[in-house]
């Protein structure tokens, strides 16, 4: 039997069809208990629904479903090591990077890790030329660029003094030009970060890199100037990355869920051991409350259970993730891999195609940049997009009434999306003319999760809520959330396509399109 013959989905469509046409504005009028009874607070976050388009009645079904896809004995099956990543054979395990009591090999590499730290912060590991290293340069892509990328931003507060840490991903040789046409070869520090250590763009820059670096400081300089995360020991080696420089990680992180592991080295260099150690204690206090909380009391639970209905029941094709916070402004990027990746497929477990619509396009902006944007089309366009809303209720950096101007904008934008605007309630200054100009239907659905603060703790709590969500609507979906075969078609017609760009090799078997386009690509060289 699917999901979607069980009673717990035939309930929850039926609600859907019944609820059709009642506006969030009336649900709000006819219960003044609306906001306490779909709110909840964990751990100093408090996760505002009750701007979604529901009742209790759909709030109990959702729970029912959660029972009835069995989340739970998928949860305890993941906790106990089975290899839930059936289709490579895998066991998902990212939760041990971050628990109270890593297991050994874990809690080795993180001693690794500190050292490697406590000796780039207080200079006594030096450059191949004696100097201090001022410049982290991390290369890496997609799962070994996103998640340091975003935390190191997202951490700038409580970042180490006297290092940059930047990040370089795009094969497109501008990335890393740029990065490197402001630093000093004696002073800076390349991680080179790849699960696999294959990957393409990653291997490229890493080459491009070192040619740099060698070029001013001799081919001796790459052991003080260079270390590698990987989980392939062979080929940091074959690169030319000593045994000593390589950090660890395993195949049972998946590239989206590593940035507990070494991956998060450049982080860690950018906000110091403590603060990544912080990080990671956040995430286990997401990931006790996952594992304990009952349903309607669990953050990512009721995450996910909000998309199944916006998704399956009201037919929502994409969810904004509006931050606003500009620390988090590259949270969109991070949560797009992690919820695109995980569950951007049609084939369920048993390798059948499914019968229902699965993960949503995310996308986002930070507020209030994505205001003057594109919320045009949130009030207006007639699209149901539901939002999710996230602040920070103390700022790092206020130079004085910036903080109560933003959080203003945050809450006005979910009021005003919800309430909509009726003709009676437009300006009365406005003109017959304009007045259907003025008119805002509303009932745009949306989530405001809360945030005490932006410190390592929080933050970790925050991506572990994100990655259970993932995890949970894998389950729900009946999805493989840890594999992501459709990436590969795409490199494997480049690997095609590049000997015909270089010469090497003629034009053949291309359709019309794609012949034109290389011929173009050609001309412009002769
Ligand atoms: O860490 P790597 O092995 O270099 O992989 C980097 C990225 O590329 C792949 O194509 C996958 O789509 C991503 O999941 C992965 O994070």
């Amino acid at each position: 039997m699917t999901l979607t013959t069980t009673p717990e989905w035939r309930e929850l469509a039926t609600l859907a069809e019944a609820q059709r046409h009642i506006h969030l504005r009336e649900r709000f009028a006819a219960d003044p208990q609306r906001f306490s009874r779909h709110a909840i607070r964990h751990g100093g976050f408090l996760l505002d629904y009750s701007k979604q388009r529901l009742d209790d009645a759909v709030v109990a079904a959702l729970h029912a479903l959660w029972h009835a896809a069995a989340v739970p004995a998928w949860i305890a099956r993941m906790r106990a090591g089975e290899a839930i990543n059936h289709t490579e054979g895998r066991a998902v395990r990212h939760v041990d990077l971050r628990a109270a009591q890593p297991p050994a090999e874990v809690a080795a590499v993180l001693g690794r890790m500190q050292a490697f730290c406590a000796r780039i912060h207080d200079g006594s590991w030096r450059g191949a030329s004696g100097k201090p290293i001022r410049e982290v340069v991390n290369i890496g892509i997609g799962g070994s660029d996103l998640g340091p990328r975003m935390a190191t931003r997202a951490l700038a507060a409580h970042a180490h003094p006297g290092l940059r840490v930047r990040f370089v991903s795009n094969i497109d040789g501008a990335d890393l030009a740029t990065v490197l046409a402001d630093c000093d070869p004696a002073q800076t520090l390349f991680i080179v970060v790849s699960k696999t250590f294959t990957t393409q763009e990653t291997l490229h820059n890493a080459r491009s890199a070192r040619a740099w670096l060698t070029a001013a400081l001799g081919e001796n300089a790459v052991s003080r100037h260079f270390v590698a995360v990987s989980t392939n020991l062979e080929a940091t080696a074959a690169f030319g990355i000593a045994a000593e420089n390589v950090f660890e990680f395993w195949d049972w992180v998946g590239g989206r869920f590593s940035l507990w592991s070494a991956v998060g080295l450049a982080l860690a260099l950018a906000i110091g051991m403590d603060n990544f150690r912080a990080l990671l204690a956040g995430g286990a206090a997401m990931d006790t409350h996952f594992f304990d909380a009952p349903v309607h009391t669990n953050l990512p639970a009721t995450l996910a259970l909000l998309e199944v209905w916006n998704t399956n029941f009201l037919g929502a094709h994409s969810r904004a993730l509006l931050p606003y916070s500009q620390s988090l402004a590259e949270l969109p990027r991070y949560i797009q891999q992690l919820e695109m990746e995980s569950n951007g497929k049609q084939v369920d477990r048993a390798g059948k195609r499914v019968d229902h619509a699965t993960a949503p396009i995310v996308w986002g902006e930070a507020g209030t940049n994505g205001q003057h944007a594109f919320y045009q089309l949130l009030h207006q366009g007639g699209r149901l997009v539901p939002c999710e809303f996230i602040a920070v209720l103390r700022p790092d950096f206020d130079p004085g009434g910036h903080h109560d101007a933003l959080l203003a904008n945050c809450l006005a934008q979910s009021e005003a999306l919800m309430r909509g605007r009726t003709a009676d309630e437009a300006p009365a200054s406005t003109s017959a003319a304009l007045a259907p100009y003025q008119v805002f239907d509303g009932n745009q659905p949306s989530t405001t999760l809360l945030l005490p603060r932006l410190d390592p703790h929080t933050l970790g709590q925050l991506i572990a809520l994100y990655e259970h969500k993932v995890f949970a609507l894998g389950v729900l979906w009946n999805l493989n959330a840890f594999d992501q075969w459709g990436v590969e078609y795409g490199k494997v017609l480049a690997r095609r396509l590049l000997p015909m760009l270089s010469g090497e090799a003629p034009a053949s078997g291309l359709d019309s399109s794609t012949a034109g386009l290389l011929a173009a690509c050609l001309a412009a060289r002769r």
